[in-house]
């Protein structure tokens, strides 16, 4: 086997050597003015354009040799194990959906597909109308429309910040909260359990507890989590996965951080990521507003629970760093509040201080640059119509440790 780079991550800003991304595919061509609510997009997006968009983030986080792996090519190559194409066949058919008649059916003709073609079905989801033609006529069949989905289309499979997150050498596999995003378990289960990159890999937190999402998931510092608690994660959630990162030796502190439950803050990133290892790019409103309670192991396997305290000062703390640095979003509430919808809070670090943003956010941009940071823009106007950035389109397998020269 040709040499592959080790995965681990434990911080947000150490070098990047190799991520998971999406290149948005024929997902994206079923949204409709219809459905794209609760799809989780908030316009129908150009998917040509999204895709030479998409195509150009790739190339600079190639040119900054960076490895990216595409997502639909390790589910075609994982499908190819009979196991992981068993395991496929059987998270796209819901049998509550379709009655056993027509279940049973869609299941034997997607076990006869070759992995490609059931791979795009697992992305790309079926319609009734694409539905095999079959013998026995279903009544669920028949009285569906033609263009209901017998199985759902995963287009929000572009943020693989979600659906899986790495926490040191483990890899956690997002139990998701929203219906349009709960297959993307299934498809990140069996890439990590069947791909051949991945074998031995060992797991943090369990794809079935409470929901945690990767977008909720900060690695402030090596040992230290902040995670969002709001319209994704659940307290539950951030609870579960403090006392599984404590009991795997992966941290020592889990910040959890409540953020206020709507469409323009569904994650902890879209509010705040790293730029450097003591400083973060921040939505004003929410500098002076987030609290954080702090999570511990305790005693005899339990957990000590401190706070709420301001996050920056209980990040700081936990941190072991005098200040968390905040640049903002913008001065002017009104720019720093359309700059937070349009993700520019939301950038993916490829190093200490080099970061990947919209172009779209002039005014972060121009900030983060005065305050000493590269910044590597990106066209996002269609990739962006699904409500995420740089930070969320994109899952890190493997960053080097923060030399202590960085600090
Ligand atoms: N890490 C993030 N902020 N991800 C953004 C995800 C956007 C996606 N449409 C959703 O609503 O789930």
């Amino acid at each position: 086997m040709e040499d592959t780079i080790t995965p681990g991550v434990d911080s947000e800003v150490g070098p990047l050597r190799s991520v998971l991304l999406h290149r948005p595919g024929n997902e994206l061509k079923r949204l409709t003015p219809r459905n794209n609510d609760q799809l989780l997009f908030d316009s129908i997006p150009w998917v040509d354009r999204a895709q030479q968009e998409h195509d150009a983030f790739a190339g600079v986080l190639k040119g900054r040799d960076v490895e990216v792996l595409l997502l639909a090519d390790l589910l075609c190559e994982s499908l190819r194990d009979a196991r992981a194409h068993a395991a496929g066949v059987h998270a796209a058919v819901d049998d509550r959906r379709l009655g056993t008649e027509l279940a049973d059916s869609l299941r034997s003709h997607l076990s006869g597909l070759d992995a490609p073609v059931l791979g795009e079905v697992l992305m790309s989801g079926m319609t009734f109308e694409e539905l095999p033609a079959s013998e026995g006529a279903s009544l669920v069949r028949k009285m569906h429309h033609p263009h209901d989905f017998a199985v759902d289309p995963l287009p929000n499979l572009l943020f693989t910040r979600d659906s899986s997150a790495w926490i040191g050498d483990r890899v956690a596999v997002s139990s998701l909260a929203m219906p349009a995003r709960r297959r993307e378990t299934a498809l990140l289960d069996l890439i990590y359990a069947y791909h051949p990159r991945f074998q031995g890999t060992a797991r943090a937190y369990g794809a079935h507890s409470a929901p945690v999402e990767g977008g909720d998931v900060l690695l402030l510092a090596p040992g230290v989590l902040a995670v969002g608690v709001g319209e994704r994660t659940t307290a539950a959630g951030a609870e579960s996965l403090a006392r599984s990162v404590f009991a795997d030796g992966l941290a020592h502190t889990v910040l959890a951080v409540p953020i206020v439950q709507t469409r323009a803050t569904m994650h902890l990133d879209t509010v705040c990521t790293m730029v450097g290892p003591d400083s973060v790019v921040m939505y004003p409103l929410a500098r002076d507003s987030l609290v954080a309670y702090t999570l511990r192991p305790g005693d005899n396997d339990t957990l000590r629970v401190d706070g709420p305290a301001p996050f920056l000062s209980a990040a700081a703390e936990a941190m072991g760093i005098d200040r968390l640095h905040v640049i903002d979003t913008g001065l002017d509430p009104v720019t720093a509040e359309r700059e937070q919808w349009d993700d520019g809070n939301n950038t993916l670090a490829l190093a200490p201080g080099v970061v990947v943003g919209y172009e779209r956010n002039m005014e972060t941009n121009a900030r983060l640059e005065e305050a000493g940071i590269e910044v590597l823009r990106i066209a996002g106007s269609e990739l962006g119509s699904g409500r995420g950035g740089p930070r969320c389109m994109s899952c890190p397998i493997a960053r080097d440790p923060i030399s202590p020269a960085t600090h």
